[in-house]
């Protein structure tokens, strides 16, 4: 069994505490830490919302939702009501200046000035800069402070810049935490210990080897009950803006001098700032973007995103994009970067498939060597590599896959990438969490295709719900020689 370290005694404040982010992910990922010991008696979770709820009522939704979204053979009764005694609420419109601000204030009083203080955001991003103003102004920001803002920061680089002041205003760098909770997946962040714990992978890495890479994030559902969120966003500004550009920086980076934040932010901002822009012209070729129709995912039918919606919209539930990093290290190097929603498959992965050995000896050419990094579902590691067919008499190849999972001890499931990001953020630990750089450099390059596509420069393709994706996103491959890989090959 691992040993989990407990973190020291902290008060965690939710604003967005009666919201489906926290009923869903963050106080199910708390009790789980609970239950793992790494939370001390004496931590606090206090919720805020303008919703007026006594403590007991929202304790009982709290018990609600730790029911309905924790699997049973994690709650234990005891273990629940030793968590829900941590749990306090205070009705605070937070972007507001009140009267109502002096119950979190008494809450604080109550313990130590310099206990580590929390501050998660858990509401609409536009909230966010009052927010930090009045926890200035009602004196609740100590040096032993953290705030930690859910995504999306902004929806373009000017909102993102506003977003980023605004909190900046208040709180200085080093205790703003921005969550992209795919950093907090174990598969991601084992991209850095099979690249550079493994020699024999880490000689590899590179346009000398590396032919493409594909990174791939792609769901079986629609937009559920956030559509009015979603239909702002779109496939783009919901994931690669922010998740899969962060994936794509830590197959890119190099090798940074350490695991401390600033090292591995430096990395991944260096590799932000190589990616070639796309222009409104070039989006045309490099970009493709597509809605779903109705069609059926596991047997069941489903409407189309605009049925769904039951409004016209012009936003994208698929996006492709060929993305190329300008340095020397990539010259050359496609990365394939896409994510759908109602997808044939829930998978997130990478692949890289490596150039094919130029050797004559076989007769016909062996087939590239392919690394599939499954970061959800099934997580582990697959390689595919050439080897004589045994079936035959004559030196043949065929391939064969080596293939391993990745599992906690025990076989038990990951923990959700919530409860690490979440304790990070108490223990003052930023490295899993993005710099402010970071998020304004994703933007620079995200926004011209928003721009183009805004434009009308890239038409709107669709795709049947259950399927693999438009037919363009194939030809964007097909240019090059290349195919997707689909989980299922
Ligand atoms: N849900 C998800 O899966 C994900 C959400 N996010 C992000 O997390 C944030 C919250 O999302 P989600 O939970 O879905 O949204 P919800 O709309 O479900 O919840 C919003 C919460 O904010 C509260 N709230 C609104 N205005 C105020 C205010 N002035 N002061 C205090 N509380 C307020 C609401 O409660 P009340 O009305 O009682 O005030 C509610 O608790 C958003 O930024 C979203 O983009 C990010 C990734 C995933
Ligand atoms: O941030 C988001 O991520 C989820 C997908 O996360 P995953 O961990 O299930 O891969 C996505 O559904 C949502 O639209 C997006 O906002």
């Amino acid at each position: 069994m691992e040993h989990f370290q407990q973190v020291e005694p902290f008060d965690y404040v939710i604003f967005g505490a009666t919201g489906d982010l926290t009923m869903r992910k963050l106080l199910p990922a708390l009790y789980n830490r609970l239950r793992l010991g790494q939370i001390p008696d004496d931590a606090r979770i206090i919720g805020a919302a303008r919703t007026e709820l006594s403590r007991e009522a929202y304790v009982a939704r709290a018990r609600e939702a730790l029911e309905r979204f924790l699997p049973s053979d994690v709650l234990s009764p005891g273990l629940v009501d030793r968590f829900l005694a941590r749990l306090d609420y205070v009705t605070l419109d937070s972007s507001r200046q009140s009267e109502q601000w002096d119950s979190l204030t008494s809450l604080f009083a109550k313990a130590q000035p310099d206990r580590v203080r929390v501050f998660y955001f858990a509401t609409a991003p536009q909230l966010y800069g009052s927010i930090c103003e009045n926890l200035h102004r009602y004196g609740l920001i100590t040096a032993n402070s953290r705030v930690v803002l859910e995504k999306p920061i902004g929806t373009d680089m000017a909102t993102a810049t506003a977003i980023n002041d605004g909190v900046g205003q208040y709180f200085p760098e080093k205790q703003i935490y921005r969550i992209d909770h795919y950093l907090g997946k174990e598969t991601v962040q084992n991209v850095l210990a099979l690249r550079f714990a493994n020699p024999l992978i880490n000689a590899a890495w590179s346009a000398e080897h590396i032919e493409s890479v594909q990174i791939t994030a792609a769901e079986t559902v629609g937009v559920e009950g956030r559509a009015a969120y979603y239909d702002t966003s779109g496939a783009l500004r919901d994931m690669i803006q922010n998740h899969l550009l962060q994936v794509l920086c830590l197959v890119a980076m190099e090798a940074p001098d350490s695991l401390e934040a600033d090292a591995v932010r430096n990395a991944k901002l260096a590799v932000l700032n190589a990616l070639r822009p796309i222009t409104e012209a070039s989006a045309a070729t490099e970009t493709v973007r597509a809605q779903y129709t109705a069609g059926v995912i596991g047997g069941e039918n489903v409407p189309g995103y605009l049925e769904e919606l039951g409004t016209p919209s012009a936003t994208e539930t698929y996006a492709a994009v060929r993305a190329w990093v300008d340095t020397p290290r990539w010259k050359n190097v496609p990365f394939y970067i896409r994510t759908a929603k109602r997808s044939a498959r829930k998978v997130s992965e990478i692949v890289v498939t490596f150039r094919p050995a130029a050797t004559a000896m076989f007769g016909a050419a062996p087939a590239s060597n392919r690394l599939v990094l499954r970061i959800q579902p099934n997580e582990g590691v697959e390689l595919r590599l050439n080897v004589k067919n045994p079936a035959l008499d004559v030196f043949n190849l065929h391939t064969a896959d080596l293939d391993t999972s990745i599992r906690m001890e025990g076989g038990m499931p990951f923990p959700d990438s919530y409860e690490r990001l979440l304790l990070d953020a108490v223990r003052g630990d930023p490295v899993l969490f993005i710099r402010r750089d970071e998020v304004e450099a994703a933007w620079r390059w995200a926004e011209p295709v928003l721009d183009a596509w805004k434009h009308n420069k890239v038409p709107m393709q669709t795709y049947s719900a259950g399927s693999y994706g438009p037919e363009q996103a194939t030809r964007l491959l097909a240019e090059h020689g290349d195919t997707w890989h689909e989980a299922s090959e």
